[in-house]
Formats: structure tokens, C-alpha cells, sequence
């Protein structure tokens, strides 16, 4: 007999966790079965799981103290029928609510497909993300890697503020990724992540280096 399952689909900013959290609840409800969708933080600032291809849908935002244990036990007393959760921006969720998925997982028999990233622009994991590296059955990236800008697979996500990549600053800052806001961020190979050159600094460093000449001359 199949047993439900907590899964962890992560990878880097722009890497496609939102497009498939859509997918897979497009293509489970496809087939009747019954599913919640949760997420906290959206960049469109609503309670929404939002994609970069364009689609976006209504979900269930969660606060802080929400015990998703007890949410879905709601849900199901109220005569709703659940097959499976798909939970995005996981990343921001307490450790404890991951423990509560885990139990939604174990005790209810629900499927919890998580979607998130690792670690934050300092390289560090946020707490749910590593309480689901810890508790998860399963961890997948996305099939499709976004590049750095050297053509590397970028692996890391750089924080930008007014244009420059800071190391300092809140764990949560809700953005995107691309220019035109006061803080965004770019994902990068680890290499360029650690060396601090982001695609601007690239830019201004090829473009200095090849000047044909310094002003100078005539
Ligand atoms: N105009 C576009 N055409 C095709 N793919 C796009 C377009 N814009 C964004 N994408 C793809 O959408 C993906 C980002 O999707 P999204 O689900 O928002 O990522 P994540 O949730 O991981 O941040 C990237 O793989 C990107 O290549
Ligand atoms: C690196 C990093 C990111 N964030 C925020 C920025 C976005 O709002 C989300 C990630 O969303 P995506 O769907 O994976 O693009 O997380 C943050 O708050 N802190 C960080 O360090």
C-alpha cells in the first residue's frame, strides 16, 4: 500500500518551485483528489502561490501561530475531504509547523508537497527549510537550474541593496529577483557568490578593462 509522503522541492530563487507547486496541484486535482494550498510571503503580497510564468491562484496564507496539524483536522471535521497539501515559500514556516506537517504526513495519511529555498542571501538555512532537510522523505530540485550570469548553474541567491550585494541584513526580505527596486536579488554560482561580483559588477569590470584607451590620449 502507497504511503503519503512529505516532500521538499528546493532550489535557488527563479528555479521553477512555484510553477510546479501549480502544476502538481493542477494535475492532482485533475484526477478529484482534494487539496489545500498554503503559503506565506508572496511577492504579490497576497495570500497566493504566484508563479513567473504567470499564473497565480488563492491559498491559505499562514500566519505564525497557525498549527497546520490542527488547521487540516479542522478542515477534515468540517466534512472536507484532503489528499494532499501543497505548501509554498516553505522556507518561512516555523519549525514547528514543519513538525506539524510531518504529523499531517504520518497521522492523516495527506501528501505535503513543500516548495522553498535553502538558505538565505548570507548562505544560511532558514529554519524550515532545514527542519524539512531533516524531516522530509524526499528532497528534489527542480529539473530546470537558472544561470549565473558566467553560465554556471546558480546555486545561491544574492540580496541587492541600492545596487549593491550586501552580507548583512534580516533573514526575510520579500523580493525578486531582476533591477528596478531599492532590494532584489540575482542567483549565483557559489564562486561568484563568494567573491561578491554579481552581473553588474561583471559588466563594469569587462567593460573597464577593455576601454581602448584611458582618456588621455587624443
Ligand atoms: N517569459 C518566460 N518564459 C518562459 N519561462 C519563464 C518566463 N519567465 C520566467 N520563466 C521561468 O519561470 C521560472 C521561475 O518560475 P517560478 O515558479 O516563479 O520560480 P521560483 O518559485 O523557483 O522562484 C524560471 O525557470 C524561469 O526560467
Ligand atoms: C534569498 C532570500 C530570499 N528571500 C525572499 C525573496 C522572495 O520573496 C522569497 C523567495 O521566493 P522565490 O519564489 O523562491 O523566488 O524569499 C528572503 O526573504 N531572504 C533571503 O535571504
Amino acid at each position: 500500500m502507497r504511503m503519503a509522503e512529505l516532500v521538499f522541492h528546493t532550489g535557488p530563487m527563479d528555479s521553477g518551485k512555484s510553477t510546479l507547486a501549480l502544476q502538481m496541484d493542477h494535475a492532482q486535482s485533475a484526477h478529484d483528489r482534494q487539496g489545500v494550498r498554503y503559503a506565506m510571503h508572496d511577492r504579490s503580497g497576497g495570500a497566493r502561490i504566484t508563479s513567473r510564468i504567470g499564473l497565480s491562484v488563492e491559498a491559505v496564507e499562514v500566519a505564525d501561530a497557525l498549527d497546520l496539524y490542527q488547521d487540516v483536522v479542522s478542515r477534515l471535521s468540517r466534512g472536507g475531504r484532503i489528499d494532499y497539501l501543497i505548501c509554498d515559500e516553505a522556507q518561512f514556516y516555523r519549525s514547528e509547523q514543519i513538525d506539524q506537517l510531518a504529523r499531517v504526513v504520518d497521522d492523516l495519511d495527506i501528501d505535503v508537497y513543500c516548495f522553498g529555498i535553502l538558505a538565505d542571501f548570507r548562505t544560511e538555512l532558514f529554519p524550515g527549510s532545514k527542519r524539512l532537510v531533516e524531516l522530509a522523505d524526499r528532497v528534489v530540485e527542480p529539473p530546470v537550474a537558472p544561470l549565473c550570469w558566467c553560465g554556471r548553474p546558480a546555486t545561491h541567491n544574492a540580496r541587492i541593496v541600492d545596487g549593491q550585494m550586501v552580507r548583512e541584513g534580516d533573514q526575510v526580505g520579500v523580493g525578486d529577483v531582476g533591477g528596478g527596486t531599492e532590494i532584489h536579488y540575482e542567483v549565483l554560482c557559489r564562486r561568484h557568490h563568494r567573491q561578491g561580483i554579481t552581473g553588474e559588477t561583471s559588466r563594469a569590470t569587462l567593460s573597464e578593462q577593455t576601454l581602448p584607451f584611458d582618456g588621455s590620449e587624443s
